[in-house]
């Protein structure tokens, strides 16, 4: 059995539906339930529905041995995990946005809003900018309108936020998409039957374009 960690939301679907094209299919989980673990015997898998920003935690620790979890969170958080592919899914990018009549002045420090410290403080720690992260869980897009920071570091996907609350995106800081991660010990003990999954559903997924570096190598925060 292949236990699997799947992000609940706006990813999961996409996700599960990849899952079950590759051959992997538990129909169970479309039914309308609060259920959080669904296994098919038949296919050898069982899957747990979890907060996208705990998946990695999962797989880290062994309680799901594969699961698939957007490239921020594994920059945020660098779990201990492989990295098995890039699923082409989820795409969105993470991005520095201001009000629109912002202009930088480097004299002072920067007040940057985010859910992503780690990323924020690698990113102006390179370009040697200073700065004071200002933690958000969410709506990211109100701190520079009600002057709590000066910039937000967020994932865009439409734009759409951003254009609805009169922001716009300066730079952006990485493209992500979502991974298909492994546990390293259930790596090793179930190798064959996870590179097995890997290849089939990499079958399944989008295509990558054409000449795309893998996001990796273009990282540069
Ligand atoms: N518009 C978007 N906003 C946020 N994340 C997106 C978007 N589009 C794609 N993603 C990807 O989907 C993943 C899950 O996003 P989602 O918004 O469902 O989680 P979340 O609610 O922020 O998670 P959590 O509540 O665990 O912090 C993100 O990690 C990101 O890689
Ligand atoms: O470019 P867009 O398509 O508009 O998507 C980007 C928005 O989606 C995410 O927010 P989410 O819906 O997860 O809400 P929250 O971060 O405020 O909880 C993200 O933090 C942006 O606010």
């Amino acid at each position: 059995m292949i236990n699997v960690a799947l992000p609940k939301g706006r990813l999961g679907d996409q996700v599960y539906k990849l899952f079950a094209t590759a051959g992997f299919p538990c129909p169970a989980v479309e039914e309308d339930n609060r259920k959080l673990i669904f296994e098919n015997q038949q296919a050898g898998v069982r899957y747990f529905w979890v907060k996208p920003s705990d998946v990695a935690i999962y797989v880290e620790r062994g309680a799901a041995d594969i699961g698939v979890a957007g490239k921020d969170i594994l920059l945020e958080y660098t779990p201990d995990v492989y990295e098995l592919l890039d699923l082409n899914i989820g795409k969105c990018r993470m991005a520095v946005a201001a009000q629109k009549d912002f202009r930088d002045n480097t004299d002072r420090t920067l007040r940057v809003a985010t859910k992503f410290k780690n990323i924020v403080r690698e990113y102006y720690g390179n370009r040697g900018r200073a700065i004071d992260i200002i933690k958000l869980n969410g709506s990211i897009e109100l701190a520079p309108i009600l002057n709590l920071s000066d910039v937000i570091v967020d994932i865009v996907e439409t734009g759409t936020t951003l254009k609805e609350n009169n922001l716009e995106a300066i730079e952006t800081v990485i493209p992500l998409s979502a991974r298909l991660i492994a546990n390293k010990a259930s790596f090793q003990f179930k190798s064959s039957r996870i590179e097995r999954l890997c290849s089939q559903m990499k079958a399944q997924c989008p295509p990558l374009e054409k000449g795309a570096c893998t996001y990796d190598s273009d990282f540069n925060i």
